[in-house]
């Protein structure tokens, strides 16, 4: 249960903020069997000449969710609690149509309408190409997806599909400039580019290894989203949107043979329920799914601190040594969260200004600053405190520096209240420029 437990946490939601366009298998009882084929062409890139199927419907639109919703009773959702509404978090999402206790299990999507890389392909003979081909869960499902789609209403699953939001919120569409200027200083941008190129390689290779080599079966450009981890698509289930305040995430029940969820709360009719898509950072989500939380929501929210060590220091040689001796170096990240700093951090800061009249603690301070150590972390040098304290305000604020457009309408002075433990909420500064400009058309961020 704990491994179907994390393949559902960790790749359900992301597959459908991440895939532009999804899809199930028709089962051929309702089909004449025919060799047909995938026949279209879908760009992540916005190359509006490209796009060719139609699928998939406004983020926020109710009337295809209403389809989706009576297609889903009649193919066996049990009745449920809940109803697809217009939403004030996430667009569209599950709200509550009668009081729902804590600790109440809903959902019980069954297997029936789950899209698994084991779901039967209307184009057997693609999905055979690509299984003996090895394929990879998430491109498999995603030309699956494709597939399904070019048959439109023909599919077994055109409901789900033109449910799906036609133009999901996902780094996947920004170009390179764009990464490259709203996530300038922040350390997700690399990880959005590498999943581009992530993206974009697993594409390349599918058209040049098997796309081409079968003509006849993948006739056109097939643009693939992203991939990451097992996959399935459950329809239903994927209609909940994220809090960072509540702890339950999707599971299979064994015992139901279904996706369920328990609730960790109880909702009144009319609330919008909820689910976690992870303890995540700010960053982590806007890559995974395309969104930040609403600013000071999110406790797991957390950036990435770059501390070095001063290379005109009279001892960097002998802090460099007792650094190394465990397991560090000269530059080290440590995590910054809205609650706080790690006690390594500290250390590491203690390490970084002690004078050399300090030289018989460097060991213990290059201790305390590794975490593979198990060390005393808690250590205190009131006479460096304030030099400590001081080093950590200059890094944040030279790595802040880096958000240009940022600085200029959040006073540096603000970092001083934050680190005089005022609670000022660095971790903010991971996609500034995003939560402000070009994102009102990308980003929900309210
Ligand atoms: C699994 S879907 C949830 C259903 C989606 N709201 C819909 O209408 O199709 C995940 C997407 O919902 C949106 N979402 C989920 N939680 C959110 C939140 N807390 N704030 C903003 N958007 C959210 C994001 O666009 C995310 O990529």
């Amino acid at each position: 249960m704990a491994e179907v437990s994390r393949i559902f946490h960790s790749t359900l939601i992301p597959t459908f903020s991440t895939l532009p366009h999804l899809t199930l298998n028709s089962p051929r009882s309702q089909f004449q069997p025919r060799r047909s084929t995938i026949h279209c062409s879908i760009s992540t890139t916005g190359d509006a000449t490209r796009i060719a199927i139609s699928w998939g419907c406004d983020v926020d639109s109710l009337e295809n969710a209403a389809a989706l919703q009576k297609w889903l009773s009649e193919s066996g959702l049990p009745p449920q609690k809940m109803a697809i509404e217009r939403v004030e978090v996430g667009e569209r999402g599950l709200v509550a149509l009668k009081n729902i206790r804590k600790g109440e299990k809903l959902l019980f999507v069954p297997p029936s309408l789950f899209i698994t890389a084991d779901s039967e392909w209307s184009c057997p003979e693609a999905g055979d190409v690509l299984k003996q081909s090895s394929v990879p869960d998430w491109p498999l499902l995603a030309t699956y997806l494709i597939s399904e789609a070019s048959l439109m209403k023909s599919s077994r699953w055109s409901n789900y599909i033109s449910a799906l939001p036609q133009q999901p919120y996902s780094l996947l569409y920004w170009t390179r400039a764009e990464l490259d200027r709203y996530l300038e200083a922040s350390q997700i941008r690399e990880r959005a580019v590498e999943r581009v190129n992530n993206v974009t390689g697993t594409y390349n290779d599918l058209r040049l290894r098997i796309f081409t080599k079968y003509p006849d079966l993948f006739p056109e450009e097939v643009r693939l989203p992203s991939m990451e981890g097992r996959v399935a698509l459950v329809p239903w289930a994927d209609m909940l949107n994220h809090s960072c305040e509540v702890e339950t995430f999707l599971d299979y029940d064994k015992s139901s043979q279904g996706v369920v969820f328990t609730t960790d709360r109880p909702y009144q009719p009319g609330e919008q329920v909820f689910i976690s898509y992870g303890k995540k950072s700010n960053g982590e989500l806007l890559l995974s799914y395309g969104f930040v939380p609403r600013e000071g929501t999110n406790p797991r929210d957390s950036v990435e601190l770059l501390l070095s060590l001063n290379k005109s220091d009279k001892c960097y040689k002998e802090k460099m040594e007792a650094l190394r001796k465990h397991g560090l170096s000269a530059s080290q990240c440590f995590p910054l969260q809205i609650t706080g700093w790690p006690l390594e951090l500290m250390a590491y800061a203690y390490l970084a200004v002690s004078p050399p009249s300090m030289s018989r603690q460097f060991d213990e301070m290059a201790a305390a600053a590794s975490n593979k150590t198990t060390s005393k972390k808690d250590i205190k040098y009131h006479e460096i405190e304030e030099e400590a304290l001081q080093f950590i305000l200059d890094t944040c604020e030279s790595s802040l520096s880096k958000y240009t457009r940022f600085l200029q309408v959040m006073e540096v002075f603000q970092l001083g209240k934050w680190i005089n433990g005022f609670g000022y909420d660095i971790s903010q500064a991971a996609e500034p420029e995003v939560v402000s400009e070009t994102v009102s058309s990308r980003l929900v961020y309210k």
